[in-house]
């Protein structure tokens, strides 16, 4: 089985195209193949944060399907870092530049971006499609919509906002001791373990304005834990800080997103009909090329697994060194 490992702000992921095996895995083989390939301890080469897998699309003018498999074998409606690098796959597979890619509630545009260094590829990505509908999360809250409120039962001081983009979102701006400090383990394991409130589960950031037209998003996943980026909570972010800006931030303005693993830009539209919907462009990184026998992979043995580096990775370090 080939792979190829890749990342998006240094949220890691095994890339497998479907198509080149003989037989395609079941649900049943991904779940597992998952949660023992991207265990950061007993995993392939350190793990990941979970698997992108590429398969066919019968959706006319789509190159290809993404599906998300967190690390925990649940699966994601969408990944915003994932949908990067599987565009970068998909250009080189197709030798297009600009096509769309099915994901599991929309076709998304995926566009090549000016490259951020020499030999840091970029991609543009469509984030779509946007509800702030409690139904949609789903939620279980009192009410229709949480847009910056305060909800007693997650903490005494912070408002929320509650979006999909369309995996669920939970997003509170904070100081920067906040940012940094224990609050946001509390409440994203909460969230995501038994509870009322998000019985699928939600994915956490707690987000920190920095001058200009900047933010900082820090991301609990839900199905991974703690994250270097999730493309898309830095899109749902985006469109809070925009949202609650009272015209400070415009729509179509570019924001820059730090994150723990890196940054992106993100820009946030509005359609003539109302609707939302985030460009996100960023690094989409080939760490290495894989090679694993795959009754080993699914055994968990990965003492055979052939791993040859790109030399990718020195440039995005020297990238991000040079805009810290
Ligand atoms: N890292 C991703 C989001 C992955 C899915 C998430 N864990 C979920 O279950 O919704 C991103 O870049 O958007």
């Amino acid at each position: 089985m080939q792979l190829i490992k890749v990342h998006g702000s240094e949220n890691d992921f095994f890339l497998l195209d479907q198509t080149k095996l003989e037989v395609a895995l079941s649900d049943k083989q991904l779940k597992e193949l998952a949660i023992k390939m991207c265990n950061r301890i007993t995993g392939l080469h350190g793990g990941s944060d979970g698997i992108l897998v590429v398969d066919h699309s019968e959706h006319s003018g789509v190159l290809g399907q993404m599906r998300v498999i967190n690390a925990d074998g649940t699966e994601a409606s969408m990944c915003g870092n994932g949908l990067r690098t599987v565009g970068r796959y998909l250009e080189k597979e197709y030798g297009q530049t600009t096509f769309k890619v099915e994901t599991m509630h929309a076709d998304l545009k995926v566009e090549k971006a000016p490259d951020l260094k020499s030999n840091v590829a970029a991609y543009n990505v469509e984030i779509s499609p946007v509800s702030f509908m409690s139904e949609t999360l789903p939620m279980f809250l009192d009410r229709e919509t949480l847009v910056d409120d305060y909800v007693p039962e997650f903490s005494k001081t912070l408002k929320f906002s509650a979006v999909s983009v369309p995996n669920p979102h939970l997003i509170a701006f904070v100081d920067h001791e906040t940012l940094e400090g224990p609050e946001l383990e509390k409440i994203a394991t909460y969230l995501n373990g038994e509870n009322p409130y998000f019985p699928d589960g939600v994915n956490v950031s707690f987000v920190e304005k920095l001058d200009g037209h900047s933010i900082f998003v820090r991301t609990y996943e839900r199905g991974v834990g703690f994250t270097n980026a999730c493309g898309t909570a830095m899109s749902a972010s985006s469109l809070m800080f925009v949202m609650l800006s009272d015209k400070q931030v415009p729509f179509e303005t570019e924001i820059n997103v730090r994150n723990p693993g890196g940054m992106v830009k993100t820009v946030v539209h509005q359609n003539d009909n109302g609707e939302y919907w985030m460009s996100l462009i960023g690094n989409a990184t080939n760490v290495a090329n894989v090679t694993v026998d795959l009754a080993d992979a699914m055994n968990g043995d990965y003492s055979h697994a052939k791993w040859v580096p790109t030399n990718e990775q020195e440039n995005y370090l020297e990238f991000i060194s040079s805009i810290r």
